[in-house]
């Protein structure tokens, strides 16, 4: 794969795929870590005097302008951070950022509105994709693929566009995957991977792969109530994907076969509703209520995940184990990242929220062996699957 430095960047209008989907409460943002991961290439590309045009998604908006997903605060985070007025085009491949790009002097940066406001950007249809990735290479002369969070998408501003211009890797997916290669290499054993969080449907099916190489997978966050639906519980309101049941029957049944040990939570954290004041407290996973929903994993089941990970000599971890971002639901969160913290294992985190919860619940970046900015892109990436967007680069 060419890097930026194969590529002669100067005067010319370089079209960035970064990864930007922090998590906003309103339009703050609450963890800018993706922003300062997407920086050096940025710099790197200002310095040589490049005009840089940056593309990201935000959110999951149904491809089609939605206030609440707009990128504006992040332009200004961006700007904030460079130290440099970064231009913000009102739209993604039309007349504004048509007018942004043509007017960006050397050295200067411009971010495009959301990516995903453009139906084309997701759509399945080669040809859909095909037309918004036409209409984004009008705006560059050159691109460069370095969203790793969003690798493992076919989305046009990612595996299409590429196709239509010279372009070259970034530098935090060079990193990204030289890490992540010592993982799927030789991993030293025992290798545990902790799988939460609410993309549910996205992660459920890298357990597959995960059997074949992991000795021990531990599921809490929203992933917990399929699988405790599947062994025969009532998990209440919990998060559960209905139409998964069987094929995670089918997990639990091929890791008894291999002898690989998938560890569920013994109780969690029940709450009345999807709110930091509702009434909650732990119980067992054998008496949730019908009428309360898990938010975290509970207190024995943190002490057992500890045990669990106390031995390991690697652990990849994606996904909350509850919504931390309310402090009653935040306890999982917090005592898993202390068991990474506390072992000496090679510790990988990955995941936008995953990494946002680990500074946000005050632990050292330094304390982990690596903070990925990619959850599901590094799941992937682990499982050995082809990935679009770096497939794309080559
Ligand atoms: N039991 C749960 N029910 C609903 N949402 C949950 C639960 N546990 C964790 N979450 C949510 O999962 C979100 C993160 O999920 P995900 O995007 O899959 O992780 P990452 O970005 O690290 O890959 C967080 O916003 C958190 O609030
Ligand atoms: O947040 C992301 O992934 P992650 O939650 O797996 O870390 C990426 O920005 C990809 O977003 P998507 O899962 O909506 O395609």
């Amino acid at each position: 794969m060419r890097t930026i430095d194969d590529l002669d960047v100067s005067g010319k209008r370089v079209f960035v795929r970064a990864d930007l989907n922090v998590p906003l409460d309103g339009e703050r943002i609450t963890d800018d870590g993706r922003i300062r991961a997407a920086l050096p290439t940025i710099v790197k590309l200002r310095e040589r005097g490049a005009r840089v045009i940056v593309a990201a998604h935000l959110g999951r908006p149904k491809g089609a302008p939605d206030p609440r997903y707009s990128l504006r605060p992040v332009a200004a985070r961006l700007g904030e951070l460079l130290g440099a007025e970064v231009a913000f085009a009102a739209d993604t491949a039309g007349e504004s950022a048509r007018a942004t790009a043509a007017s960006l002097g050397d050295g200067q940066v411009a971010l495009l509105e959301n990516v995903r406001f453009e139906p084309g950007e997701t759509s399945k249809d080669d040809a859909e994709r095909g037309e918004l990735a036409d209409r984004f290479a009008e705006l560059a002369e050159l691109y460069v693929g370095d969203a790793f969070g969003a690798v493992h998408r076919k989305h046009a501003s990612v595996y299409d566009l590429p196709g239509k211009l010279p372009h070259a890797v970034g530098g935090l997916v060079l990193t990204e995957v030289e890490v992540l290669r010592t993982l799927t290499a030789d991993p030293r054993r025992p290798y545990a991977v902790v799988l939460g969080g609410s993309k549910v449907s996205d992660k459920l099916g890298v357990i597959d792969n995960l059997l074949g190489t992991a000795d021990r997978i531990l599921i809490g966050g929203g992933m917990v109530f399929t699988f405790l639906k599947a062994k025969g519980y009532e998990v209440g309101s919990s998060l559960l994907e209905a139409d998964q049941l069987d094929t995670v029957r089918g997990y639990l049944e091929r890791a008894e076969r291999e002898g690989v040990e998938i560890v569920l939570p013994v109780d969690v954290v029940a709450a009345e509703k999807f709110a930091a004041d509702a009434p909650h407290a732990p119980v067992d996973v054998e008496a949730i209520p019908a009428d309360r929903m898990g938010l975290d994993i509970g207190p024995r089941s943190q002490e057992l995940f500890a045990g669990k990970l106390a031995d390991a000599r690697t652990v990849f971890w994606n996904g909350p184990m509850g919504v931390f971002e309310m402090e009653p639901y935040a306890g999982g969160t917090r005592a898993l990242a202390r068991a990474l913290v506390d072992s000496d294992a090679f510790t990988v985190v990955g995941g936008g929220d995953s990494a946002a919860a680990v500074r946000a619940l005050g632990f050292d970046e330094e304390a982990f062996g690596h903070i990925s900015t990619g959850g599901g892109a590094s799941l992937e990436y682990l499982e050995g699957k082809d990935l679009p967007g770096i497939d794309a680069l080559r």
